[in-house]
């Protein structure tokens, strides 16, 4: 079986059009998420209006991606699966590949360049360097006290695109930094995080000016479950392209992008692709965040402690469907002003149809991963708008109890297996925060208190000690027991009965 290459293309297997040579587009985090979105909706672009927007790709650490796509001419397949269907397609739009910890400078002068005029972003909640605290930028994370310290050997992503920004600033030419990253308001965040980054290094007043006066940071909704990449997939590819991947994306059908459209230099043509344009964007970014992402935390939790190895697994257990209904129902709606014209429950009925994908092997796993960064996204907010009209959000509580479960177990508890595989790179922090304690109340609460939820959250003593009868529940009698004390409180609420 041949490999990929620009030879080997089977005809007509190419998705849209195949980029021009110049990369008008920087991208940071060359994962499966934007491979499978930014960069399909790049390549329809092109087809419908050429550009100059190839796309040059940076990783951040991990040779996963890069050295396969260097291999191929950047080309990789995109396997699209939904429950009736599997369609491949090839993206042939990345004109560079390399890994930002080898060579941070090679990232540095492609964002100064002033031909570039796009950068955008998947770097997860993580590569934000956000403070669950302060919600600003976490001036604790070493990397980030050293960039502040020396700025111009930087290595955390917000001192690596201030280097950039500060060198590009000398040009003035101005550019647009797109986040695509599941963060609430994420181009106002990104600029805020930037701005805040030059302040603590105290950068040129002239620099700070461009960034103020020359930089677009639009915020984006942007919406597609992709799983990671697994032999089957491989062997899905091969089966339909007759060529050997070496770094295919699977991805359900459904996709979805709402941007702002303030761009400082131009962009691709991604509104004729399907993209969204629209003032409503942190509407949108709310309706996701809440009712896609946050259900999916849930879903994720509670399927691991179950021993639920896939979203579509654990989305079958009547008990999990019932927990994640409620949840929307009771404390995602009525936290969300909704977008004109969207119908919710038109949206809720899709998300079923999209966990319920088993094609996809979405493993709970991977949802479940960074829950200290991507709960912040999900929760607290939703859960005190609730607390300020007086109900206890039992659902979000539940959300908590079944994280803190699954990642810091407690009086010996085991989560099981599923559970022990989700990367949470605060696990030790969380499991020192309650080493001395001996109940699992009282680890629940050192959690809830040790900085892992927001001050404004914790104040409200009703939630944690939710969270504490839940976690409790869980440890003694599992977590479909908990699922059911929640739920028969939600129903029981006598808020709900006025
Ligand atoms: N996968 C999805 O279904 C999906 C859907 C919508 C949005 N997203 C967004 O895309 C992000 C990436 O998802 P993915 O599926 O591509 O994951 P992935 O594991 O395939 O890739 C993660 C990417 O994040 C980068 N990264 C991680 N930590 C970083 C850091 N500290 N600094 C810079 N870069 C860093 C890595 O280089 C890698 O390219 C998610 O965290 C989310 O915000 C994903
Ligand atoms: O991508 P994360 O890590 O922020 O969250 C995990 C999933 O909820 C997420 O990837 C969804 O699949 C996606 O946001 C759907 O568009």
């Amino acid at each position: 079986m041949p490999f990929l290459s620009a030879s080997t293309t089977p005809h007509g297997a190419i998705i849209g059009a195949s980029a021009p040579p110049t990369p008008g587009i920087v991208h940071l985090g060359l994962g499966n998420f934007h491979r499978a979105h930014c960069a399909v909706y790049t390549a329809k672009a092109l087809a419908i209006e050429a550009g100059e927007w190839g796309i040059d790709g940076f990783a951040n650490t991990s040779q996963r991606v890069v050295m396969p796509m260097r291999a191929q001419n950047y080309r990789y397949s995109v396997l699209e699966l939904s429950d009736d269907a599997t369609r491949t397609g090839i993206v042939d739009v990345h004109r560079g590949a390399a890994i930002v910890s080898d060579t941070p400078e090679a990232f540095i002068a492609s964002v100064a360049d002033p031909t570039r005029r796009i950068l955008t972003l998947t770097i997860s909640e993580l590569g934000y360097c956000r403070s669950s605290r302060t919600g600003r930028l976490d001036t604790d994370i070493p990397a980030v006290r050293s960039d502040i310290a020396d700025p111009e050997n930087p290595h955390s992503t917000i001192g690596l695109i201030a280097r950039a920004l500060t060198i590009r600033s000398l040009s003035g030419e101005p550019m647009t930094i797109l986040s695509c990253d599941n963060l609430q308001s994420n181009g106002r965040t990104t600029r805020q995080l930037i701005l805040q980054f030059l302040d603590a290094s105290r950068a040129d007043e002239d620099v700070v000016n461009f960034v103020m006066r020359r930089v677009a940071f639009p915020n984006s909704m942007v919406d597609r479950i992709t799983p990671a990449t697994t032999a089957t997939t491989i062997a899905h590819v091969e089966n339909s392209l007759g060529v050997r991947d070496r770094c295919p994306v699977p991805a359900e059908e459904f996709s979805m992008w709402v941007l702002e459209d303030k761009f400082a230099a131009g962009r691709p043509a991604w509104h004729a692709a399907g993209a969204i344009m629209s003032d409503e964007v942190e509407a949108y970014e709310l309706v996701k965040l809440r009712l896609l992402n946050g259900s999916h935390s849930l879903i994720a939790y509670l399927g691991a402690l179950d021993g639920r190895e896939t979203i579509a697994q654990a989305w079958a257990q009547p008990f999990i469907r019932q927990a994640v209904n409620e949840c929307i129902e009771r404390d995602y709606l009525p936290s969300i002003t909704l977008p004109r014209g969207f119908d919710p429950k038109e949206y809720i009925e899709s998300l079923s149809e999209r966990w319920a994908n088993k094609r996809l092997e979405h493993r709970t796993a991977q949802v479940g991963s960074d829950g200290s960064a991507k709960l912040l996204q999900r929760i607290p907010v939703a859960a005190e708008h609730a607390l300020a009209s007086g109900r206890v959000p039992h659902m979000l509580a539940l959300t908590v109890a079944a994280w803190i479960c699954a990642i810091a177990p407690q009086d010996g508890y085991d989560p099981g297996p599923v559970a022990a595989e989700i990367r949470e790179p605060a696990r030790g922090q969380l499991t020192e925060a309650t080493r001395h304690e001996h109940s699992p109340r009282r680890a629940a609460r050192a959690i809830m208190r040790n900085g892992f939820m927001p001050p404004e959250l914790v104040a409200f003593a009703e939630f944690t000690h939710r969270v504490e009868e839940l976690v409790e529940t869980i440890v003694r009698h599992g977590a479909r027991a908990a699922s059911r004390d929640a739920v028969d409180a939600v129903e029981t609420d006598p808020c709900e009965e006025e």
